[in-house]
């Protein structure tokens, strides 16, 4: 039923629990992860290197294998959301193949996914729009910033409008003018589409800017230490990162990687 989809969470862990065998034993990367995700919110995870944000996005993605618990994704198994093609998902790399043009690159699910010429050419050009690279259509990656690279692979994440965007570091590798217009962007972008968002960040800043729930994370085996709910007004600029309620979202963060970090190693 419709209204069921609009209540239920696009993201349902319960109990979750993740770890790799390797020749030197097994490594447990996720433990006793409970979290539910609503339709629309922009949620952040954020922990020290190595806690296991990138194997939490990965499982909600269907590439890594619980080793316990459950998870769900739009009310199905991470299998079948992935067969619906519920997701895309934003390297921190964007990845674009460079003999293929900007359209070419964003139109490819599309054409792996069968879509007829016109309605691919309609959905290139909307989700060029959507990110800005509109006129740009014809130019290679390499004929394009790092920046415009990075919007160029949102919009083929975009391209055939799945339910869920992951991102993994998408601006990890950007300066950072570059990465606060992207994330004046991105913001502009959720708050257009509605977008449920899973963005795995290194940066405080960034996580309090974009998110509207905060996942802080500790490791050995990654948990999840605090989870921050930010009510920022929709339509905030970057100004907002100057504002008490801005800076007080940020001191909470930072008191839970500092307390939940293990500095023994
Ligand atoms: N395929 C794998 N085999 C064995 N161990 C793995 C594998 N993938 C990840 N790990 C380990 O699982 C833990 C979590 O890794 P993960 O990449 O999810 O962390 P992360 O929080 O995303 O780190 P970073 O912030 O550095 O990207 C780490 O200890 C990592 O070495």
């Amino acid at each position: 039923m419709a209204t069921d989809k609009a209540v239920s969470p696009v993201v349902e862990i319960k109990n979750l629990s993740l770890s790799f065998e390797t020749n030197d034993g097994p490594v447990h990367a996720l433990s006793e992860i409970d979290l539910s995700i609503g339709r629309g919110d922009f949620v952040s995870f954020i922990g020290p290197s190595g806690c296991g944000k990138t194997t939490l996005l990965r499982a909600v993605a269907d590439l890594e294998q619980p080793t316990g618990g459950s998870l769900l994704v739009n009310g199905v198994s991470a299998e079948e959301a992935r067969l619906n093609r519920d997701y895309g998902y934003v390297f921190q790399a964007a990845a674009l193949y460079p003999w293929r043009t900007i359209a070419g690159n964003i139109g490819l699910p599309l054409e792996i996914m069968g879509y007829p010429k016109a309605e691919r050419q309609q959905r290139i050009s909307k989700n060029m729009e959507l990110v800005n690279l509109a006129g740009f259509e014809k130019k290679f990656p390499w004929q394009l910033s790092g920046g415009m690279q990075q919007r160029a692979s949102i919009a083929r994440a975009l391209s055939f409008d799945p339910e869920l965007l992951l991102m993994d570091e998408p601006f990890g590798a950007l300066d950072e003018i570059v990465r606060d217009h992207l994330n004046e962007q991105l913001l502009r972008l959720w708050d257009k589409t509605n977008k449920t968002v899973l963005f795995v960040t290194h940066s405080i800043p960034e996580a309090v800017f974009l998110s509207s729930k905060i996942v802080v994370m500790s490791p050995r085996p990654g948990r999840i230490y605090d989870v921050i709910d930010c009510n920022l007004p929709r339509d905030r600029s970057l100004d907002i990162r100057e504002s008490p309620e801005f800076l007080a979202i940020a001191h909470r963060v930072r008191e839970g990687l500092r307390e939940g970090h293990s500095y023994d190693d």
